[in-house]
């Protein structure tokens, strides 16, 4: 019998909570409050808090070979010292874009960080269209952009034998697959192998299991769906107590707990009066599924 069980580990109310990711080393998990401007790490061995403020919106982090994090900020790749608090710029990318920032991004199993951009939303999934653009950051610290027209880009992972890259622009309603040669880091043949429920909503971020099925939490359907990417079919729903959830990985013992986050930005009083968790992170335990460790930037 699977129990699984849900619990909000740090109630901070974050604008736009997002970008989880497992510090194995820390025992923590990062993340980012986007609008917030601001970079956390929550310890599970002190339950406790630690937050770099930056200059910017950051719409994710990620783990670096060389050490600190790597993060993407207003439209910059940014290398991030956590202990000095240091934030210094790597690279630009949508110089002709001025109202444009990042949003989601991973690394892949061979170490180039994946990450898109978006034109800044007027309000929740409100925005220019096709402004957006999925680059990548090499090690050597080059960018190699995918392709254009994107609305928000949204959550990335890999599949287990690194042959396929799942990716979601949110306001085509789709979870989409590339094939993806890890030699060379470049992606093709898109299809689309989920196209979400109306009480789904909005798709956000993802990530893959053990299994090799994702996880893919839906933006204003305040839960985390399960997919099989094989048959395009939805396994198992798990509902969390706000609408708002943005974006899920495993972490923990073993990677057998999932974290997930959420945002509180579009909501009004009285939302947030019957959501008072809203903008929380979350963790779920009794999954009975485990998770795949994130990969560090090479550079
Ligand atoms: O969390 C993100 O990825 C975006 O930055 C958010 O703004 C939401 O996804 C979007 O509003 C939903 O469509
Ligand atoms: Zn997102």
């Amino acid at each position: 019998m699977s129990s699984v069980k849900i619990e909000c580990v740090a109630s901070e109310g974050y604008r736009i909570g997002e970008s989880p990711v497992w510090d194995e080393k820390e025992s923590a998990l990062l993340y980012v409050d986007i609008t917030g401007r601001k970079v956390c790490r929550w310890s599970s061995l002190t339950k406790q808090v630690q937050t770099v403020s930056v200059d910017a919106p950051v719409s994710s982090v990620a783990l670096r070979k060389s050490g600190g994090y790597v993060v993407t900020l207003g439209t910059r790749f940014a290398a991030l010292k956590w202990n000095e608090q240091l934030v210094t710029t790597i690279t630009h990318v949508d110089k002709d874009k001025p109202n444009n920032r990042f949003n989601d991004g991973k690394v892949d199993p061979a170490g180039r960080y994946f990450a898109g951009t978006m034109a800044e939303e007027i309000r929740p999934a409100v925005l220019e269209r096709r402004q957006g653009s999925l680059y990548s950051l090499l090690s050597d610290l080059s960018v190699v952009k995918h392709f254009d027209q994107v609305d928000i880009s949204n959550g990335l992972d890999w599949s287990l034998d690194h042959k396929t890259f799942f990716y979601i622009d949110s306001l085509s309603y789709s979870v989409d697959a590339f094939d993806y040669d890890l030699q060379t880091g470049k992606i093709g043949n898109r299809r689309s192998i989920y196209k979400l429920e109306k009480e789904e909503s909005i798709p956000d971020g993802m990530c893959i299991d053990t299994e090799g099925k994702l996880w893919v939490a839906c933006y204003d359907g305040g839960r985390v769906i399960r997919l099989d990417p094989e048959t395009g079919k939805r396994l198992q729903t798990v509902k969390l107590p706000v609408d708002k959830t943005t974006s899920c990985c495993f972490g923990g013992k073993d990677y057998s707990e999932m974290y997930v986050t959420s945002a509180t930005d579009g909501m009004d009083k009285e939302w947030l009066s019957r959501q008072p968790q809203a903008g929380g992170i979350f963790k779920i335990t009794g999954l009975e599924v485990k998770g795949v460790p994130p990969y560090p930037f090479a550079g």
